[in-house]
């Protein structure tokens, strides 16, 4: 496939990509490593930014069932239309563990992991498999987590997708014990995920970590340092794409 074959042009070996964050700031931040958008794409529930590449940008929601839903409607609508997606990314900022993943660093997902999907019992937290149902975990090709980490410096671990933020040692010591894995949390990767595979398209989870992941602290965000860096990211991240090849895996 072709990088960069005309000035401003980045095409991947993925074909087209789908890049979802939560809200419009998270999309902006991709959006500056990108060529610009050229088209505004109006879907139920949500706006697509069509860049000049072949990626186009959605900004989602916030949490796992808006975000599932709206990148369902855009694998939809661009399965129906005959230009289906070869990859979706799932990006933005995310709280980090402190001892892998500090304030300012990217992870990459090599399981995107929801925390919370399951039954509390008086033993312990069930999660859903457990209870027969479902899944909670989906994995990237690993071909493709490893592309994209050598290519950003990312860290490569569980990001686990919650719908209720952590917000005490305790719940952050819970979430280590259970999952020695993770780097990182969110509150969309799974979401999006589950859209993906329901599409048979792969999945990449990348978050750059604006706090840490531990007693709620507003005054420790650094929202504007993690947007920066997701956008230093991205600027690495959509070239060495192009070394990646879907087909293979
Ligand atoms: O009010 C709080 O204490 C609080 C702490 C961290 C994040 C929030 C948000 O409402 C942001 C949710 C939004 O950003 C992503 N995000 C950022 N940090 C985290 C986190 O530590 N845990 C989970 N999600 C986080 C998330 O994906 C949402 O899109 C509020």
């Amino acid at each position: 496939m072709v990088l960069q074959a005309e000035e401003g042009l980045i095409t991947t070996s993925a074909g087209r990509v789908l890049a979802v964050t939560a809200v419009p700031v998270e999309r902006d931040a991709v959006a500056r490593a990108l060529p610009a958008a050229a088209e505004e794409v109006r879907l139920p529930g949500a706006t697509l930014c069509r860049t000049a590449a072949d990626w186009d940008l959605l900004a989602a929601g916030v949490g796992p069932a808006l975000a599932a839903a709206s990148t369902a409607g855009a694998l939809t609508a661009a399965a129906l239309a005959g230009r289906p997606y070869g990859l979706v990314v799932s990006a933005g900022i995310g709280g980090g563990f402190p001892h892998g993943a500090p304030v300012g660093s990217l992870v990459v997902a090599d399981a995107i992991t929801v925390a919370d999907l399951g039954a509390e019992t008086a033993d312990g937290f069930l999660p859903v498999t457990e209870l027969g149902f479902g899944t909670v975990t989906h994995r990237s090709p690993e071909s493709l987590v490893r592309v994209a980490s050598e290519a950003t410096g990312a860290r490569i671990g569980t990001i686990l997708t919650v719908s209720t933020v952590t917000g005490t040692a305790a719940r952050a010591a819970a979430l280590r014990a259970r999952h020695p894995g993770a780097l990182a949390e969110g509150m969309e990767g799974f979401g999006v995920a589950e859209a993906a595979a329901a599409h048979g398209v792969p999945v990449l989870e990348i978050r750059a970590v604006s706090n840490p992941v531990g007693p709620r602290d507003r005054a420790a965000w650094r929202i504007g340092d993690a947007l920066a860096a997701l956008t230093e990211g991205f600027g690495k991240l959509a070239p060495a794409l192009e070394s990646w090849n879907a087909h293979e895996h």
